[in-house]
This record gives C-alpha cells, sequence and structure tokens, in this order.
C-alpha cells in the first residue's frame, strides 16, 4: 500500500517534468502564502479605519470617569431589527408653517450584532384630511437612520411622556445625543444664537416634546470648557433652586460637549441693568435687592460645586474708587425712580465690598451675606456696632470698619 503510494508520487507530471509530490507541495506553499497574504491586508485595512475614525487624543477632552461615551455611528437600516412599538413620538414641526416636516423618534431596536440602538429621523409631512400628521413608510421620504450604542452602555428607553430619553445613568437629566441637539436647534444656525458665554455658544432650540431649551456648546478649544463642563453636569445637574436655571440633560459625543437647560424667555440680568430691556422698563430697587438676595441664595445653595469666574474687575474698582470718594449715592442707576434709603444701599455697597476683598481669606461666607443683605438691622449704628464689638466681633460687625471712611461721611450727611 505505502510502496504503491510512493510510486504514485514520484511519477513525473507534464507540468515542467515534475513529480507528483513536488506539484503537491508548491500547490501547499502556494495556499499558505496566499492565506498569510490574505490577512495582513486585512488587518492592515481594519487599522487604518480605526485610526481614521479617531480623534487625535490632544483633541479630546477628558472627562470625568462617571460619565460614558456614546459611540454613535450611522449604520445602514438593513443592519437593525426594530422591537416591537416602533412609534413613540410623532412631533409636528411644520406648526411653524415654515418646514413640511415631521420628526418621527422611531424607538428603539437592536443591532444584529445584539448590540441596542435607537432610530429617528424626519419625514415629509403629510396632509390628511385638514392637515393633521401621520406616521408610517406610506408617503415618507425620509430614510430611516440608525444610532448604535455600544453594548456596554444600553441606551435608556425614551419616556412614552416626553419621547425624550428617559434619566441619564448619573441619576439625573436626559442623555440626548448630537442628532437630537441638531434638530432642537435646527443644526445649530445662526438664528438660533442666542448668546454666547466665556465657555461657548448658547442656542434656543426645541425639543421633540416641543418643550424650549437653551443648548450651551461648550468650545473644546477653551482650556476652563472641560472643568465647567463636568462641574455642571457632575454637580449643577443635581441642584433644584428656583433661582438657578435648571439644566436638563447633556450630550457628549466625539469631541462634543453640550448642556442643555430650560429655557429662560425673559432675557438675562446683563440686558436688564444695561438697557437692552428697556422698554419693558427698568428694574426697581427692590426688585435688584431681591436679585441680589436671590443670587446669594442660589449660590450657596450650590457653593464649591461650582467656582466662578468673576469677571467684574473694572466694576469692582469703580465701585471702590467710587465709595473712596464718598459718592456712593452716584453708583445707584439713574434710572431708578424710588431710590433707596441711605442705608439700605449702605447695606448693598458694605455687602458688595466685603464680598469682593481683595483676601479671600476675608469674604464672608455666603450665609453671612444673606444674613447681610436681609438684616434691617444692617449695618448698625456706630455705637452699637461698638458697644457689640466689645461684647464679641462676628463678621458682620468687623466688615464694617472697611467702609468706616463713608460711613464717616454718611452719619456726620
Ligand atoms: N437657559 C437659558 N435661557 C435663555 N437664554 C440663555 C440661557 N442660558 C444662557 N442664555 C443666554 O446665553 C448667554 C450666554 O450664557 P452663558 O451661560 O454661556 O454665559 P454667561 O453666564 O453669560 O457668562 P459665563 O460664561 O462667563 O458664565 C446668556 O447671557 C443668555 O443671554
Amino acid at each position: 500500500m505505502g510502496a504503491d503510494l510512493n510510486a504514485e508520487l514520484s511519477k513525473k507530471t507534464l507540468i515542467f517534468g515534475l513529480k507528483v509530490w513536488q506539484i503537491i507541495g508548491i500547490a501547499v506553499a502556494l495556499f499558505i502564502v496566499v492565506i498569510l497574504f490574505l490577512s495582513v491586508c486585512l488587518t492592515s485595512r481594519k487599522k487604518s479605519r480605526k485610526t481614521k475614525n479617531k480623534i487625535p487624543l490632544s483633541q479630546i477632552p477628558t472627562v470625568s470617569k462617571e460619565i460614558k461615551e456614546v459611540r454613535v455611528e450611522q449604520v445602514s437600516a438593513n443592519e437593525f431589527v426594530p422591537r416591537d412599538g416602533i412609534l413613540l413620538t410623532i412631533h409636528d414641526k411644520s406648526s411653524d408653517k415654515e418646514s413640511d416636516k415631521v420628526m418621527v423618534h422611531l424607538g428603539l431596536g437592536k443591532m444584529k450584532n445584539g448590540d441596542n440602538c435607537s432610530y429617528s429621523d424626519s419625514f415629509n409631512h403629510l396632509e390628511k384630511d385638514g392637515g393633521g400628521s401621520q406616521s408610517g413608510e406610506e408617503g415618507s421620504s425620509g430614510t430611516v437612520t440608525v444610532y448604535r450604542h455600544s453594548s456596554s452602555h444600553p441606551i435608556t428607553a425614551p419616556s412614552p411622556l416626553t419621547g425624550l430619553p428617559e434619566f441619564s445613568h448619573l441619576g439625573w437629566g436626559h442623555w440626548f445625543t448630537l442628532r437630537d441637539l441638531e434638530l432642537a436647534t435646527n443644526r445649530f444656525s445662526k438664528e438660533n444664537v442666542i448668546g454666547e458665554g466665556g465657555y461657548g455658544v448658547v442656542y434656543r432650540g426645541q425639543l421633540i416634546n416641543g418643550s424650549p431649551v437653551a443648548v450651551k456648546k461648550i468650545l473644546n478649544n477653551v482650556g476652563q470648557a472641560e472643568k465647567e463642563f463636568r462641574v455642571e453636569v457632575e454637580a449643577i445637574g443635581h441642584v433644584r433652586h428656583k433661582n438657578l436655571v435648571r439644566l436638563l440633560g447633556y450630550c457628549i459625543e466625539g469631541t462634543h460637549r453640550m448642556l442643555v437647560y430650560e429655557y429662560v424667555n425673559n432675557g438675562n440680568l446683563e440686558q436688564w441693568l444695561h438697557g437692552a430691556m428697556r422698554h419693558h422698563g427698568y428694574l426697581t430697587w427692590e426688585a435688584r435687592m431681591k436679585i441680589l438676595l436671590g443670587t446669594a441664595k442660589a449660590v450657596l445653595t450650590s457653593m464649591y460645586y461650582k467656582t466662578a469666574m468673576l469677571s467684574q474687575v473694572n466694576l469692582v474698582d469703580w465701585l471702590k474708587m467710587m465709595v473712596g470718594s464718598r459718592r456712593s449715592e452716584e453708583v445707584v442707576d439713574p434710572n431708578i425712580e424710588a431710590r433707596p434709603s441711605t442705608r439700605a444701599l449702605k447695606r448693598a455697597l458694605l455687602t458688595a465690598l466685603r464680598c469682593v476683598d481683595p483676601d479671600s481669606e476675608k469674604r464672608p461666607k455666603m450665609g453671612q451675606v444673606v444674613r447681610m443683605l436681609e438684616s434691617h438691622e444692617y449695618p448698625l449704628p456706630r455705637e452699637d456696632r461698638r458697644h457689640r464689638r466689645n461684647q464679641g466681633s462676628s463678621v458682620e460687625i468687623e466688615s464694617q470698619k472697611e467702609y468706616s471712611d463713608t460711613d464717616r461721611s454718611e452719619s456726620r450727611g
């Protein structure tokens, strides 16, 4: 048997007179070379695709470990399997008569590979029986966009009430995708810009459930920005206070960092103080004091969550100069019709000066600020102050020494 096989393998063939075993050997070697070549090609293609998708490390701001990034990418519709109850919410964006699109949040599905996904898109608005919006494949001209979410971080189900993602894994707020916010802000159009702060541009937007929102797009080239984002998301997000604009959620995708706030349609304090809202009138002294106190209380609520950056240095210098040269009365906005009493003005200025003491150790605690502003006894008359100081000092009493120049001139006056 063995001898037969040997004889067969040793037979010469017509291919260059090579023996059978030689031909087999060459074929096997060629096969191995081809397999090796193909696997090298595939590996290098995968690698180059990965590096293409990767953003240089220097451009990716570091986020807290608590905040997980969602990898979202568009895939073709046949790669996913929708779950039951596809249609969750229809928001008719055409109500403003400018667009004939209906935005449809379709819901949740599963990728063929087992990953969770959500999918949504806008369809042409269908006029039917007087303009009601209709959903579904029939007549739709849009293609469904599927968002794939990493399986290690399953997406949260949209709330049946709002159509928005449910609370984020941080225990508060919604976790928006970039696409959610693009849809809300008309792709961050210039017309939707409502302001610009130190950390980014703020856009007006409308969520899928119709709620107006302010979307702050954090500039990722500002050093403080990532810190600002983290502080807001991890700390301010938990805080509820009637004087603080509520943070509704956030978006982290690639290098994008965005904060979504409830929309305040009443202008901002700067606009009220510097005349941009003058068609609505001017703030009275009482209203200003209320804002001051409300702000102090809000800061007290959110303290050492947030380290505010003071951008009022010139204002502070000006105030000190005015008080130092006994022109306190002149710092009151001339547009206020009912001027504050001397005592009320002194209370406000004294508190303000204490808060901007160059020695941060000497600045009052926010609780003391609230007490100073709320106390009608404050500032104490000089005799009472001397008397109380003999009994034991408090910051409020001590702070009045700082104001002594003006104080003396006011008492004389
Ligand atoms: N929730 C909101 N509702 C309506 N408008 C807003 C809202 N948040 C911000 N804005 C507008 O956008 C502007 C910029 O806001 P942002 O919070 O970025 O900066 P800021 O508070 O003015 O300054 P800074 O960045 O130094 O804190 C505001 O002055 C305001 O006009």
